[in-house]
């Protein structure tokens, strides 16, 4: 086992820490979801609800859960997505964010910690395509996550997905998000018309929206801890922007009342027009790197 890869847990739930460089990583191996990530010295990267339940076959609250096979409601997923899935009540987000995944493989050198998660086979309800999906884990001076998808079946295959990160902030009301200008948006709040982004993006109201064409990098611009949050993306030209505010946070599971000033979700996604489509025997990798600099 790699030095500085410990197992832990976290109420029912078997998780992996990693230290690596003054930087701390916290994995629960179920839905291989990244709960903690945090240089030392530093105000937490990512959110992690402070009522965050750990128990089996539950999501939890922050971190960076997997959507997969689909992305949200599947109702609100292109009809190629849709037609594929005919079970009854769908979950929001997909079928893994809450199965058993395992570690499956590790890899160590002085400059970085590799940890690959794979859904546990068993697990998977018969609905999930014939597609090998793995997480990647890296840990050199930043972290980076990588959804790899293969298409083992014989049949083409389509899907939406995204690693749903929450990102710890200050004050939401003073965050503001660089990269999405003139970009498309799909808007959850506004009965999901279209609009198109001008300049930056601040917070002032619950809002839900999915970003299409976008370029490879974003900023998280932190004012209050003088920090940006830049994410680094590949294969990926979509992402969705989320905050509760007020009256949603009341609503939500293992959300406190007020957390909504605490977090932000941006979630690197293959969402709607960008939804991901393998052929047969194909992969492909979505990845996002997460670098902290002062501002
Ligand atoms: O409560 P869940 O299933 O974890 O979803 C949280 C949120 O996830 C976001 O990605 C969606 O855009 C929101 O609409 C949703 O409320």
């Amino acid at each position: 086992m790699p030095t500085g890869l410990t197992q832990i847990t976290r109420g029912e739930l078997a998780c992996w820490q990693v230290r690596h460089r003054g930087q701390t990583l916290v994995i629960a191996e179920q839905g291989a979801q990244v709960l903690e990530y945090r240089l030392d010295n530093e105000p937490p990267v990512l959110w992690l609800s402070e009522k965050a339940q750990y128990h089996h076959g539950q999501g939890i609250r922050g971190g960076v859960p997997v959507c997969w096979p689909w992305f949200g409601g599947l109702a609100f997923n292109p009809e190629t997505v849709r037609q594929q899935y005919t079970q009854p009540d769908p979950p929001a987000h997909g079928l893994v964010r809450a199965l058993p995944w395992t570690l499956v493989h590790t890899r160590q050198s002085p400059e970085q910690i590799e940890l690959a998660f794979q859904p546990d086979p068993d697990s998977l309800p018969e609905s999930c395509p014939a597609v090998q999906l793995t997480l990647k884990i890296i840990l050199d001076n930043a972290l980076t996550l990588s959804l790899e998808n293969h298409n083992q079946g014989e049949e083409p295959m389509a899907l939406t997905q995204a690693l749903h990160s929450y990102f710890a902030v200050s004050d939401i009301r003073q965050v503001t998000l660089q990269g999405l200008d003139l970009c498309p948006y799909v808007d959850a709040m506004d009965n999901w018309h279209s609009h198109r982004q001008s300049g930056p993006l601040t917070f002032r109201e619950e809002t839900d929206r999915l970003y299409l064409q976008l370029g490879h990098t974003l900023h998280i611009d932190d004012p209050e801890w003088q920090r940006r949050i830049t994410l680094s993306v590949s294969g990926s030209e979509s992402a969705v922007v989320w905050n509760p505010w007020i009256d949603k946070s009341q609503r939500l599971s293992q959300f406190a009342d007020d957390a909504w000033q605490r977090m932000v979700c941006i979630e690197t996604a293959r969402v709607l027009d960008n939804a991901l489509f393998l052929a047969a025997g194909e992969c492909h990798d979505m990845s996002v790197r997460f670098v902290t600099s002062p501002l």
